[in-house]
C-alpha cells in the first residue's frame, strides 16, 4: 500500500502559494500601468497617505513631502529620494505592509468607509522595481515614541532585508532609489519636476523638489474652485486662465461643477472648436488631489461632447491601475449630477443669451445632431435648440414646436428646394429634413412628444394647399392644359393650374417619391445595357401607371396669362415644353436625353425667332 494514504484517504499535504516577484512586476508594468513613470504617482501618494495618518492622531500637524534629485557620481547611478513627515512604520508593520504583495495598512473598514487614502491594493510600492533593483525605506512611526528607526532593503529578487537603526530620525519615512541601467531619464530634475507637478498640482499638502542647492515647492497654485474672488469677472477670468494653461487650448465658458455624490469638484470648459461624433471628451480627473488620469471618458454623460472638464473627486473608486473610476452606483450617480448642471447651464444660457448657446450648438452641430439623434435624453437637453433651415428662414425646433401643431418637413434638400418658394408665400412652414441626421431628429421629436404631429410633405401634396380656379376662369385655361397634357404625356407628366404666390413663378415641377423612382429609371435606362434596360423597364411599367409628375401652372403669373390666350397650338405646345425644362432645371433634376433635346431645340428656336424679328426691321 502506498504510504500516502491512511486509513481509506490521501493524506492532505498543506502548502503556501509562492510568488514570482519578477513576474508580478511585468505584469505591472506591461499590462497594469501606463508606463515605469507611474512610480512616482506611487511614492507621492504613499507620502500623501502617511500625512493623512498622522493626522489622525496629531490634529495639527502640518504634512510636508521632499523630493531630492542626486545625480550620477563616481559609479554611482543617479538616485531619487522622497520623503514624507506622515505616520511612518514600526518594526512589525515593515514586515507586514511592505513584505507581503496586496497588504495594505489602508484597507481597515473605517479607513474604507471614511475614504481617508487614496492607496488600496497594497501593490504600488511594487512600481518602483519597474525603474530600480532594490528599494531603500528608512522609516520611523510616530504612534510608538521610543521605537526605533527601522531600515528595509527590498529586492527584484523577492528578498528583502530588515535592521533596526541607532540613529535618531524624526518620525516619517524616506525612500531611495538608485536608476537601473536604462531608467537614467526618469532620475533627471527635469522629467522628475514634470511628473512631480503632473500628479500632483492640486495636492494640498506641499511639495518640495530640491536638486543640489536649488528648491522649489512645486504644487502653490491653488485651483479656482478653491480660490475667493472680488468680483465675479475676477473669477472667471482665473476660471479660463486656469483651464487655458491646463489643456493648452482656448475656450468659450466654463461651468463650476459641484456634486455630493463622489465628492466632486472642479469645472467644465466649453469646447471652442468643432468635436467629431466619434470623439469621446477626455476628463484630467484628480482622486483625493492626485491626478488619477486625464483620459477618463465616464465621467460625464455621452452627449456632453461640448466640454472637457478638470475635477477632483473625494469618494469615488478608482480602478487599480488608477487610470480611471470603477464603473459603480456612485460614479453612475455623479454623472448624473454633473449633466444635470451641465443641463442647467444650457437652459439658463438659453434665457440668458440665447445666442452664445447657439454658437455652441452650431460648433459642436454635427456630434450633438448625431447624439440627439438616437439618445433620447441627449434630444431633451438639445433638441428644442437645434436649427433646420425651414421654408421661413433658420428656426430651431423648440420654436417651430411653440408655433406650430403639426411639424412638416420636406425629405430631401431637392424636394425641399421645389416647395420652398411657393411654401413661403403661403406661409407654410416646411422643415428641411434633407441633411444628415435631419429625419432621425424629427423622429426622436416624435417619439418623445407623441402629441405633436409631424408629416412628411412633398410637392406633389403641397399643390393641394394652392388655390383652386373658378369654373370660368378654368374654361379659360382648357386649351392650355388640354395641349400640355398631350405634351407632356410622354415624360410621364399631367398638367394643373392653380393661383399660388409667388406671381413671378410660371410653373412647379412636382412629384412625390414613386413618381421620382420611375423618372430615376427612365433616366438610367438610357444609359444601361439591354439586360439591365430590361429589368428597369419592369420597373417603369410598374410604377408608370399610377406615378405621373405634374406642371402646375400658375393662373396669377403674366406669362400664363398671356399663354392661355394662345389659340395656336404648335406655338402652346413649344411654350410648355421650355416652361417643362425650365422647371425641372429649378428642382435640380438631371435632365434626360430627350428632355436635353426639347431645351436645345427650344434655345433656338428662340434664337431664331428673335434674329427673325430683328431681320424684320432691317
Ligand atoms: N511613505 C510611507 N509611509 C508609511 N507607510 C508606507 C509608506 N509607503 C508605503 N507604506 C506602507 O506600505 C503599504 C504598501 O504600500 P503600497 O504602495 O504597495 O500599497 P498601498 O498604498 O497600500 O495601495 P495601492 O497599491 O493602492 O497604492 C502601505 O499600505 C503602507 O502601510
Amino acid at each position: 500500500m502506498s504510504s500516502y494514504i491512511t486509513e481509506g484517504f490521501f493524506k492532505l499535504q498543506q502548502y503556501q502559494f509562492q510568488i514570482h516577484l519578477g513576474g508580478i512586476i511585468d505584469l505591472l508594468s506591461h499590462h497594469l500601468y501606463s508606463g515605469p513613470h507611474v512610480f512616482i504617482r506611487e511614492l507621492m501618494q504613499n507620502g500623501v497617505d502617511a500625512i493623512q495618518a498622522r493626522k489622525q492622531i496629531e490634529e495639527e500637524h502640518q504634512g510636508r513631502m521632499d523630493i531630492q534629485v542626486v545625480d550620477a557620481r563616481d559609479d554611482l547611478p543617479p538616485t531619487l529620494v522622497f520623503e514624507d513627515n506622515g505616520i511612518g512604520l514600526t518594526e512589525e508593520e515593515v514586515h507586514r505592509f511592505l513584505a507581503t504583495i496586496g497588504e495594505s495598512s489602508k484597507r481597515n473598514e473605517l479607513a474604507v468607509r471614511r475614504g481617508d487614502f487614496i492607496g488600496q491594493f497594497g501593490i504600488g510600492l511594487l512600481s518602483c522595481f519597474m525603474v530600480a533593483d532594490e528599494i531603500l525605506m528608512i522609516t520611523r512611526s510616530a504612534r510608538e515614541a521610543g521605537h526605533p528607526a527601522v531600515e528595509w532593503r527590498g529586492k527584484s529578487d523577492g528578498t528583502y532585508e530588515v535592521r533596526l537603526m541607532e540613529t535618531d530620525v524624526s518620525p516619517g519615512t524616506r525612500v531611495y532609489l538608485r536608476a537601473r541601467k536604462g531608467m537614467e531619464a526618469y532620475f533627471t530634475k527635469d522629467q522628475v519636476g514634470k511628473l512631480v507637478r503632473h500628479f500632483g498640482d492640486l495636492l494640498s499638502t506641499p511639495i518640495y523638489l530640491s536638486h543640489g542647492d536649488w528648491t522649489e515647492r512645486i504644487n502653490d497654485r491653488r485651483p479656482p474652485w478653491e480660490r475667493v474672488y472680488v468680483s465675479s469677472e475676477e473669477e472667471r477670468r482665473s476660471y479660463l486662465e486656469y483651464g487655458n494653461d491646463l489643456f493648452g487650448q482656448h475656450f468659450i465658458d466654463y461651468i463650476p461643477l459641484r456634486s455630493e455624490a463622489g465628492g466632486v469638484v472642479g469645472a467644465a470648459y466649453v469646447l471652442s472648436q468643432a468635436t467629431s461624433p466619434k470623439v469621446k471628451s477626455h476628463h484630467r480627473v484628480y482622486l483625493k488631489g492626485m491626478l488619477l488620469s486625464d483620459q477618463v471618458e465616464n465621467l460625464l454623460p455621452d452627449w456632453a461632447v461640448f466640454v472637457r472638464c478638470v475635477v477632483n473627486a473625494e469618494h469615488l473608486r478608482p480602478v487599480a491601475s488608477r487610470e480611471g473610476f470603477y464603473e459603480n452606483e456612485e460614479l453612475e450617480a455623479t454623472r448624473t449630477v454633473l449633466g444635470e448642471t451641465l443641463r442647467a447651464y444650457l437652459i439658463r444660457l438659453a434665457e440668458r443669451a440665447p445666442h452664445r448657446l447657439q454658437d455652441i450648438i452650431q460648433l459642436h452641430h454635427m456630434a450633438i445632431c448625431s447624439l440627439a439623434a438616437h439618445d433620447e435624453e441627449c434630444f431633451r437637453v438639445f433638441g428644442d435648440f437645434i436649427t433646420f433651415e425651414t421654408t421661413m428662414g433658420r428656426m430651431t425646433l423648440g420654436d417651430c414646436r411653440k408655433r406650430y401643431d403639426t411639424i412638416r418637413y420636406a425629405s430631401s434638400v431637392d424636394e425641399f428646394r421645389q416647395i420652398a418658394q411657393v411654401a413661403a408665400s403661403q406661409n407654410l412652414c416646411i422643415l428641411n429634413a434633407g441633411y444628415v441626421y435631419n429625419r432621425e431628429l424629427l423622429s426622436m421629436l416624435e417619439q418623445v412628444e407623441p402629441d405633436l404631429q409631424v408629416e412628411q410633405v412633398d410637392a406633389a401634396n403641397l399643390t393641394h394647399h394652392l388655390e383652386d380656379l373658378t369654373l370660368e376662369e378654368r374654361e379659360k385655361a382648357f386649351l392650355l392644359l388640354r395641349t400640355a397634357d398631350l405634351t407632356l404625356q410622354p415624360y410621364r407628366t399631367a398638367s394643373d393650374i392653380k393661383k399660388f404666390e409667388p406671381t413671378t413663378l410660371p410653373t412647379i415641377y412636382t412629384s412625390n417619391e414613386q413618381a421620382n423612382f420611375a423618372r430615376q429609371a427612365r433616366l438610367t435606362k438610357e444609359l444601361a445595357d439591354d439586360t439591365w434596360g430590361g429589368i428597369l423597364n419592369a420597373f417603369e411599367n410598374e410604377y408608370a401607371s399610377s406615378q405621373y409628375a405634374q406642371l402646375c401652372f400658375n393662373f396669377k403669373n403674366r406669362l400664363i396669362q398671356r399663354l392661355m390666350k394662345i389659340q395656336d397650338r404648335t406655338v402652346l405646345k413649344r411654350v410648355v415644353e421650355m416652361l417643362y425644362v425650365q422647371a425641372l432645371l429649378m428642382g435640380h433634376h438631371p435632365l434626360s436625353d430627350k428632355e436635353m433635346a426639347l431645351l436645345n431645340q427650344g434655345l433656338l428656336q428662340m434664337i431664331d425667332a428673335v434674329l427673325g424679328q430683328e431681320g424684320d426691321f432691317e
